[in-house]
C-alpha cells in the first residue's frame, strides 16, 4: 500500500528510444526528468485526491493514500500495519466482499460497490464507496488498486431524505419534463396508487381533464421558471377519478437548472375544505339567523358595539350598520341608567353567570322602550372580554304584565271586599244557622218539654214510657206511673194571679225532681198535671214510700213575694204489668187513680184498681155523650131562689144548669159535665144557650105576668175569658128584648183573676149594657181588696163551705164577720149560700148579711115550680 512512495517509483509506460550516446544520454536524462515530473505529479494527485486510494496484495495494505489514512482514522504507518480485515465490520464481511469482488476482478473487470461499510479506528462505521481493479486480473497477487470514496453524509442524507420521504403526512412527487420520477407513500395513499405504479407516467393523471393539465402547466411552470416556488390550492384527481382538494407547492430542484426537474408537496386539505365549507355554510346560517332573528343580538367589547343583526337596529331605529362600533351606553336614557346597568352587568360576569336583566332603553330617535338583556361572555375568565348580548323588546308584554297586575289588583280589591261581603252574609247566614239550629233546638226542645218548667211533655214522657216498658218487659222488671194533679192550684192561680201560679208550678216541678231518682222522669201533662214515671220499680211498696216522698216535699209552703203558699198533690199510681203494659192504659189508669186520690179527700195518694176504671169510663162515657147534648136538647135550667134576709121574701133566682142525659129521666149535676165542658171547651156554647135560655125564661114569666125577678146566671172561667162573650151578651139583650138589670152574672174569684188586665175591661162592658155581676164562692180564693174596689161588682157570694159549720166554727163566724166588714166598707152586698139551718140564718142575719141560697127556703126548681114560685103564694110559703 505504499506503492504511491518513492521507494517504488511507478514507470511512465513509455518504450526505449535507440539514440545517440550523448543524445541517448541527454534523452534519457531527459526522460527521466520527465519521469521524475510525472512521478511528482502522481504523487501530487495522489496525495491530494479526496478520494481514498489503496493498493492492496492479499491479505495486506501495500500502499495508501493520506485521504484513506484520514477517512478511517490511522496513521500511515499505522494502517500498514493491519490486515484489511481490520477495518472491516467482521471477518465475515470481507469474506463476503473478497467472495463477491474476486470473480470480476480475475475476469479484469471493475469491481464496483455502491456502498459498503468499513470501521474507523475510533469503532465508528464510514459508508464507502467502493471501486476496484486487479493489477493483472491473472495474478491475484500482483494486488489490487481500491477507490473509496466516503459516502457516509451522502448516504446519511439520503437516509433522512427517504425517511422524510416515507414518514411525510403530505404527498410528495418528483417531475421531470412533467413525468413522475418518484413519489412518496403518502401521495400514493393519497391518490390511490400503489409503489411505483405511476412512476414514469405523465402528471396528466392527477388533473381532471386536458385542460386542466394544460392550464396547470401554463401558470405553475412560468412562475418556477423564475424561480418563484408554486403555492395554491387547487382540486387534483385520484386514480379512481375521484376529487382531491389540497395545498399544492411546487419547487425546481435547481433554479440554475430547470431540467433536473420540479418536487410537488401535496397535502390534503379535503377535511379542512369540509370543515371550512362547514364553517363557511355555520356563519352563513348564522347570519341568516342573525338578520332574522326576532332578537336584537349584538356584539360588545369594552362598551362598544361591535356589530349587531338587522333586528338590534331596527329595535333602535337604526339604519344597517348604524349601530356598528357605537358606544351601548348611547342606548340608555341616562347616566344613571347605564350606570346601573354596567353595575349589575359586572356583578353576574363576575359571578360567571350570564347577565339577565330588564331595562328602559333609549331609541335612536329617544323614545324609550322596555328590554329584555341578556348578555354572556365569550370566555367567562376573560370578564373584560367580548360578549354577545340578545335584547327583546318587552315594553307590550310589560304593558299588558303591569295591566293584569292592575286587573288583578282590582280583583284583589273586588275578591277582598267580596270576600268580607261574603264574610259578612256567611257570618249573618251561621248566625242565622246557629238561630235556626237554636230555634230547632228549641223546637224540638219545645216539642218535648214544657216551656213553663223544661219538664219533659207528654209527648216526650209517652217515648220514654214506652221505652220503659220495653225494657221492663224484656228484664221481667215493674215501672210505675203516678200521676199527680195540684189540689186547688186553681184557686191560687186564679186569686194570686198566673205569675204566682207559674212560679209555683215551675218550684213543684223542681221539688218533684228532688224527690225522685235521675233516671226517673217528672213530666208536665199541662195545667196543674204532673206525671212521674218510675222506670224500674219493685212494687206497691216502694211506689207508696216515693209518693210519700212526693207528699212531703211538697208539704212545705211555697214562699213567693210575701206570700205562704201551701199547696198539696192528689196522687194516682199504675204498676206495670199489674195495671197495664201499654202507654195509654197506664196514663189512663194512673189518671183514674189521681180522681179517685181527689175523691178521697186530697193530699195522699192512690194504687188504681179496677173500680176507678169504670169511673173513668163513666167520665169518658159522659164527655162523649155532651158532646151531642146541646144538639139533642138534654140541657134544662134550673132555678134555685135567693132571699131577701130582711124581708124573707124572694129577691132574685139561680140559674142552675142540669143534663138530662139522654132524655132519661135523671139528671146529671153540673158538678160532673162543668168540668168536662170547660175541659173540652164546650162550655162557651152551652154557656151562651143558658143566659139565653135564662133570658127567655123571663121575658116568657113576664109575659106570663109572673113578677120579675132578677136571674143569677153563673159563668165558668174559661167562659168569661171567651172573646166573644160581650157581643153574645149583647146578642141576646138585643134578641131576648130582656131588660138588663134583671141578669147578674156570677164569677168565680178563679174566673175574675185569669183574665188579666182585660177582667176589668170585659166586667165595665158588661156593666155598661146594663147588667150585674156578683163574685161567687168568695173566700175560698184570693180575695183582695184591691180587685173588690176596682171590679164594678155589686155582690159577693159566700160560699157554703164557710156556712156550713158557721153554727159550730167559731173561725167560720169570724170568717162571715170579716167578710161581712168588708164587702160593708166596699157597699157591697152579700149572699150567703148554702143556708141548710135557721140557726144559719140567723147567724147570718146577725152578722147583716142581706141575701140567703139555701135548701133551707128551696132547692134549684125546674122551670115550671120555680114560675109557682114567682105566684104570690108560693113567695108566701118561702116567706112562712
Ligand atoms: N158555669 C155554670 N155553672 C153552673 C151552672 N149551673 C150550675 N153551675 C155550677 O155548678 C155547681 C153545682 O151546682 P148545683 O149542683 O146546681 O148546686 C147548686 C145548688 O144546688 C147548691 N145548693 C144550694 N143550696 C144548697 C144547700 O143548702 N146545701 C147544699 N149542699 N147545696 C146547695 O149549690 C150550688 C149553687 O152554688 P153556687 O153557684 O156557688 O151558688 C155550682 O158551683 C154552680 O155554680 C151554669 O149554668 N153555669
Amino acid at each position: 500500500m505504499d506503492g504511491l512512495s518513492s521507494k517504488h517509483p511507478l514507470t511512465a509506460g513509455s518504450a526505449p528510444i535507440d539514440t545517440p550516446r550523448h543524445t541517448q544520454l541527454e534523452a534519457a536524462a531527459l526522460e527521466q526528468e520527465m519521469l521524475h515530473v510525472a512521478l511528482r505529479e502522481q504523487r501530487a494527485i495522489l496525495e491530494n485526491a479526496p478520494v481514498g486510494i489503496v493498493f492492496t496484495l492479499p491479505g495486506q495494505f501495500k500502499s495508501c493514500n493520506p485521504r484513506i489514512c484520514e477517512m478511517l482514522g490511522y496513521t500511515h504507518a499505522e494502517l500498514s500495519r493491519l490486515h484489511p480485515v481490520d477495518v472491516f465490520g467482521s471477518a465475515r464481511d470481507y469474506q463476503a466482499l473478497v467472495a463477491e469482488a474476486y470473480p470480476v476482478l480475475a475476469a479484469g473487470g471493475l469491481f464496483e460497490k455502491p456502498e459498503h461499510p468499513f470501521r474507523r479506528r475510533d469503532g465508528s462505521m464510514m459508508w464507502a464507496r467502493l471501486r476496484g481493479r486487479a493489477v493483472d486480473p491473472g495474478a491475484r497477487e500482483a494486488g489490487t488498486i481500491w477507490i473509496v470514496e466516503d459516502v457516509t453524509d451522502v448516504r446519511q442524507t439520503l437516509i433522512e431524505v427517504q425517511a422524510i420521504m416515507t414518514n411525510a403526512t403530505v404527498g410528495i412527487m418528483f417531475v421531470r419534463n412533467r413525468i413522475i420520477q418518484r413519489y412518496n407513500p403518502a401521495f400514493a395513499r393519497m391518490f390511490g396508487y400503489r409503489d411505483g405504479e405511476a412512476l414514469g407516467r405523465s402528471t396528466r393523471i392527477v388533473y381532471r381533464d386536458d385542460q386542466a393539465f394544460h392550464d396547470f402547466g401554463a401558470t405553475a411552470y412560468p412562475q418556477l421558471a423564475r424561480g418563484i416556488p408554486y403555492r395554491s390550492e387547487t382540486e387534483l384527481v385520484c386514480k379512481d377519478g375521484s376529487p382531491i382538494w389540497g395545498q399544492l407547492n411546487g419547487y425546481l430542484f435547481n433554479p440554475d437548472d430547470p431540467d433536473l426537474g420540479t418536487i410537488w408537496m401535496f397535502e390534503d386539505r379535503r377535511q379542512e375544505r369540509f370543515d371550512e365549507i362547514q364553517l363557511r355554510n355555520a356563519l352563513l346560517e348564522n347570519r341568516a339567523i342573525l338578520d332574522n332573528a326576532v332578537l336584537g343580538i349584538a356584539v360588545v367589547e369594552e362598551g362598544v358595539t361591535l356589530h349587531c343583526n338587522s333586528k338590534m337596529e331596527e329595535l333602535f331605529g337604526s339604519p344597517a350598520g348604524g349601530m356598528d362600533g357605537t358606544p351601548v351606553r348611547a342606548l340608555y336614557p341616562d347616566e344613571a341608567a347605564w350606570g346601573l346597568a354596567r353595575v349589575e352587568t359586572a356583578r353576574s360576569f363576575g359571578a360567571g353567570q350570564v347577565h339577565t336583566a330588564e331595562y328602559l332603553l333609549s331609541r335612536r330617535d329617544g323614545t324609550r322602550f322596555w328590554a329584555r338583556l341578556s348578555g354572556r361572555l365569550f370566555d367567562a375568565a376573560d370578564r373584560r372580554g367580548r360578549s354577545v348580548w340578545l335584547l327583546d323588546d318587552v315594553t307590550a308584554r310589560r304593558e299588558a304584565a303591569d295591566a293584569i297586575r292592575r286587573a288583578r289588583d282590582e280583583l284583589e280589591i273586588r275578591v277582598a271586599e267580596r270576600t268580607a261581603e261574603l264574610a259578612g252574609a256567611n257570618a249573618l247566614l251561621q248566625e242565622e244557622i246557629n238561630e235556626r239550629r237554636q230555634a230547632e233546638a228549641r223546637v224540638h226542645h219545645m216539642a218535648y218539654h214544657d216551656s213553663l218548667t223544661g219538664l219533659p211533655n207528654r209527648a216526650l214522657l209517652s217515648d220514654r214510657l214506652d221505652l220503659a216498658l220495653k225494657a221492663a218487659q224484656r228484664n221481667g222488671r215493674k215501672l210505675a206511673v203516678m200521676f199527680l194533679d195540684l189540689d186547688r192550684f186553681k184557686n191560687i192561680n186564679d186569686s194570686l194571679g198566673h205569675a204566682t201560679g207559674d212560679h209555683l208550678l215551675r218550684e213543684v216541678a223542681r221539688r218533684l225532681c228532688a224527690a225522685v231518682r235521675d233516671s226517673d222522669t217528672v213530666a208536665r201533662l199541662g195545667g196543674d198535671e204532673f206525671v212521674v214515671l218510675l222506670p224500674d220499680i219493685k212494687g206497691a211498696q216502694e211506689c207508696a214510700g216515693v209518693a210519700d216522698k212526693i207528699i212531703g216535699a211538697l208539704a212545705t209552703p211555697f214562699p213567693f213575694e210575701g206570700h205562704s203558699l201551701h199547696i198539696s198533690p192528689s196522687i194516682g199510681i199504675c204498676l206495670c204489668p199489674d195495671n197495664g203494659a201499654d202507654v195509654d192504659t197506664l196514663m189512663r189508669h194512673a189518671d183514674a187513680a189521681m180522681y179517685h186520690a181527689k175523691a178521697a179527700g186530697r193530699n195522699n195518694y192512690q194504687f188504681f184498681d179496677q173500680r176507678l176504671n169504670q169511673a173513668a169510663a163513666r167520665r169518658f162515657e159522659l164527655e162523649s155523650n155532651l158532646r151531642s147534648a146541646l144538639a139533642h136538647k138534654e140541657f134544662e135550667l134550673h132555678y134555685q131562689p135567693i132571699i131577701d134576709t130582711t124581708t124573707r121574701r124572694l129577691h132574685a133566682l139561680e140559674v142552675l144548669l142540669r143534663w138530662r142525659k139522654g132524655g132519661s129521666d135523671t139528671l146529671v149535676g153540673p158538678d160532673e159535665f162543668i168540668p168536662i165542658l170547660e175541659e173540652n171547651g164546650m162550655i162557651v156554647p152551652v154557656g151562651e144557650w143558658v143566659i139565653r135560655t135564662a133570658c127567655e125564661q123571663i121575658m116568657a114569666w113576664q109575659g106570663q105576668g109572673l113578677a120579675a125577678v132578677p136571674l143569677a146566671i153563673n159563668l165558668s172561667a174559661r167562659q168569661f175569658m171567651h172573646d166573644g162573650l160581650v157581643d153574645s151578651m149583647r146578642r141576646i139583650l138585643g134578641e131576648t128584648g130582656i131588660d138588663p138589670s134583671l141578669v147578674e152574672f156570677e164569677l168565680t174569684e178563679t174566673a175574675l183573676m185569669q183574665h188579666g188586665g182585660r177582667t176589668l175591661e170585659i166586667l165595665r162592658q158588661i156593666n155598661g149594657m146594663g147588667m150585674r155581676l156578683s163574685i161567687d164562692d168568695f173566700g175560698t180564693g184570693y180575695s183582695s181588696l184591691a180587685y173588690l174596689k176596682r171590679f164594678p161588682v155589686r155582690k159577693i157570694k159566700i160560699d157554703r163551705a164557710f156556712v156550713r159549720e158557721l153554727e159550730a166554727s167559731a173561725e167560720d163566724r169570724a170568717i162571715v164577720a170579716a167578710v161581712m166588714a168588708l164587702a160593708n166598707s166596699l157597699q157591697l152586698s152579700v149572699v150567703a149560700e148554702g143556708v141548710e139551718t135557721e140557726g144559719q140564718y140567723a147567724l147570718l142575719r146577725s152578722h147583716g148579711c142581706q141575701f140567703a141560697q139555701g135548701y133551707l127556703f128551696a132547692r134549684p126548681l125546674p122551670a115550671g115550680e120555680a114560675a109557682q114560685l114567682l105566684a104570690s103564694s108560693v113567695l108566701e110559703a118561702i116567706e112562712r
